[in-house]
């Protein structure tokens, strides 16, 4: 792996990043304790363009936590995260004993390169759906309300969801619900979107739908790091699959390979019952 650029080497970091094939994502040697309990042991990842990297793994393994940590919603214990060349500067807080962004200005830049789409899609109940999705774009990207508009009619159309802009989120499906969530990360024009199991809160007969959309976007070349109970999706759509166990990957690689012929006794044994 090559080392992650420093915040006052930006210029040279993105040179350095076009040549190597343009590394969207590289984070490194995570660690993340709730207490006593270590929960991530040092967990790395690097994402290219259009990678789409499912992490699976039993529940608890630390897959939400690790996606978490990508962005700062859980403060990591030690670590470093680069987005697009620009790594994020961490100082230690000692009073909380783990690491916050030294600027705030920094974490919010880097905020809108990464697009999170959540288990419960959380949407604004009080807004509607164009409301929803041009909130960010305006506020904090800063364009106008109309480019904002436009881009949210762009979105709600690739998902599939025309004519939705002025509904409340309560009158609409889960999967459509989703799709709108999915709208709005796609409004920031990210650099990766993460996704924390995205269909696990739906009815199954919608989970189709938003795999669907996110089976587009892959093959759009969007670069997509998901955490996902879904093995067809894994199999099918990522080209890079994580398998996470009790904090530490313990294999990963070509989704065929690791899916098809785990080498680890414990991967096996995850996917047994779970490939279809
Ligand atoms: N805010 C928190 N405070 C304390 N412990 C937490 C917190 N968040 C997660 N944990 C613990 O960290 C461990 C990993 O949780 P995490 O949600 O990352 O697992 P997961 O692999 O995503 O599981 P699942 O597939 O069930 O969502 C679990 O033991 C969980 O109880």
């Amino acid at each position: 792996m090559k080392p992650i650029e420093h915040p006052n080497a930006v210029a040279a970091a993105q040179s350095t990043l076009e040549k190597s094939g343009q590394i969207k994502l590289q984070v490194e040697d995570i660690h993340k304790c709730f207490g006593q309990h270590e929960v991530l042991k040092g967990v790395s990842l690097t994402a290219h363009a259009g990678d789409v990297i499912s992490i699976i793994g039993s529940s608890g393994s630390g897959k939400s936590t690790f996606l978490r940590c990508i962005n700062l919603l859980e403060s990591p214990n030690s670590g470093r995260i680069a987005v697009a060349g620009h790594e994020l500067k961490l100082v230690e807080d000692k009073k909380l004993g783990h690491l916050k962004a030294a600027d705030p200005k920094q974490l919010a830049m880097l905020r809108t390169k990464l697009a999170m789409v959540f288990q419960h899609f959380n949407l604004w109940a009080h807004m509607t759906v164009l409301e929803n999705i041009i909130e960010a774009p305006i506020h904090v990207l800063g364009i106008s309300k109309d480019e904002a508009i436009a881009r949210a009619r762009k979105y709600l159309d690739k998902v599939g969801l025309k004519g939705v802009e002025d509904k409340y989120p309560a009158h609409m499906s889960g999967g459509q619900q989703q799709r709108v969530a999915i709208a709005r990360a796609l409004a920031m024009e990210p650099e990766v979107m993460l996704f924390d199991e995205p269909t696990s809160a739906l009815d199954p007969e919608l989970v189709g739908e938003v795999l669907k959309v996110m089976q587009d976007l892959a093959r759009e070349g969007r670069t997509m790091v998901v955490v996902t109970h879904e093995m067809g999706f894994a199999r099918e759509v990522s080209n890079h699959v994580v398998f996470l166990h009790q904090g530490r990957i313990e294999e990963q690689g070509n989704p065929r390979e690791v899916l098809v012929n785990p080498k680890s006794e414990r991967l096996a044994q995850f996917l047994s019952g779970r490939l279809k």
